[in-house]
């Protein structure tokens, strides 16, 4: 199972690997742990052990929000406890892959480990030409928005409004997927700089919390359509508000997000609206 890896790993020679988010399950959190834990933590340990027997010690990892639960404090920066009052199955695969490499670095002083913690990556490239195609429903906001804006589905369902926000709907802190794509770019640059060694974690957000309303309002503004949507109980593993510091990246890779939420909305529209079949509308 390991040589075909281990080839591609050898002709590659120094090129640095990521792994996927997309370990993330498709459904909820909470659907199939097993095979999360499978796809994400076999997967992760796979890929170091293929990396070090090819002699390829740079990675940059693709981790997320999820490590610090119910954040004790906001802006949650990378000094905030990870791996404590977890809320989902999801989160425990990352914070254990984020430990192994900490342990694989402290072990090893030829590791050069960089991991992003992503906080919610939405929108689409601004071509139109590149976005997401979720299988099945959405599980997350902003496609299902979209879905809805563009009349594949009837409405949103809004997943609880009694949190403690400023109006009841859950705080998230979206960022742009071209500003995270450069943010991986920063990475690699840093996983390159002779003064790097061992193992950092940054985490790649806005700073700026936005409510499920806020995002329904700024995708109708953006897309001119309306966003029927109704309040149901609260969606198990949720927490009230997730947001950012981001001055970490900002002081060590040169990284700050640049795209505001109209931004976000405007490009996955684009790309919604030109492919509201997604890949498939590409034919
Ligand atoms: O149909 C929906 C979907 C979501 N929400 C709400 O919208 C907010 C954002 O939910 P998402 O599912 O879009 O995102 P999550 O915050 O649950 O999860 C995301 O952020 C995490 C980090 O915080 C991880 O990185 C994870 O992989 C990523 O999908 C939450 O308040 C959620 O309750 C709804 O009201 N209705």
């Amino acid at each position: 199972m390991l040589s075909p890896s281990l080839e591609c790993l050898r002709s590659t020679g120094w090129t640095p690997w990521f792994t996927s988010p997309h370990s993330r399950p498709s459904g909820s959190l909470w659907r199939s742990p097993s095979s999360t834990t499978r796809a994400t933590c076999r997967g992760t340990l796979t890929l170091l052990q293929v990396m070090r027997e090819a002699g390829v010690h740079r990675l940059v990892y693709s981790s997320s929000a999820t490590v610090y639960g119910a954040p004790q404090y906001l802006p949650a920066d990378e000094q905030h406890p990870t791996g404590a009052g977890l809320t989902n199955p999801y989160g425990k695969t990352k914070y254990f892959c984020e430990q192994v490499m900490q342990d694989l670095a402290a072990s090893d002083k030829e590791w050069r480990l960089v991991s992003l913690r992503y906080f919610n990556p939405v929108g689409a490239h601004p071509s139109g030409r590149i976005g997401e195609d979720p299988l099945g429903p959405p599980n997350n906001l902003m496609p299902f928005v979209a879905q809805v804006a563009v009349g594949k589905r009837e409405e949103l369902s809004v997943f609880g409004d009694d949190y403690n926000t400023p109006d009841g709907t859950g705080v998230r802190d979206y960022v742009h997927v071209v500003d995270l794509a450069e943010g991986h770019v920063m990475a690699l640059d840093k996983a390159f700089s002779k003064s790097f060694r061992g193992y950092a974690s940054y985490n790649l957000g806005t700073g700026r919390g936005v409510s499920v309303l806020e995002m329904i309002e700024a995708f109708c503004r953006a897309s001119g359509k309306p966003v029927p949507y109704r309040v149901v109980g609260r969606r198990a593993g949720d927490v009230a508000s997730v947001v950012a510091s981001c001055s970490l990246a900002e002081e060590q890779l040169g990284w700050r997000a640049r795209r505001d939420l109209q931004e976000m909305c405007e490009d996955a529209w684009r790309w919604q609206k030109l492919h509201p079949n997604g890949f498939r509308s590409c034919q």
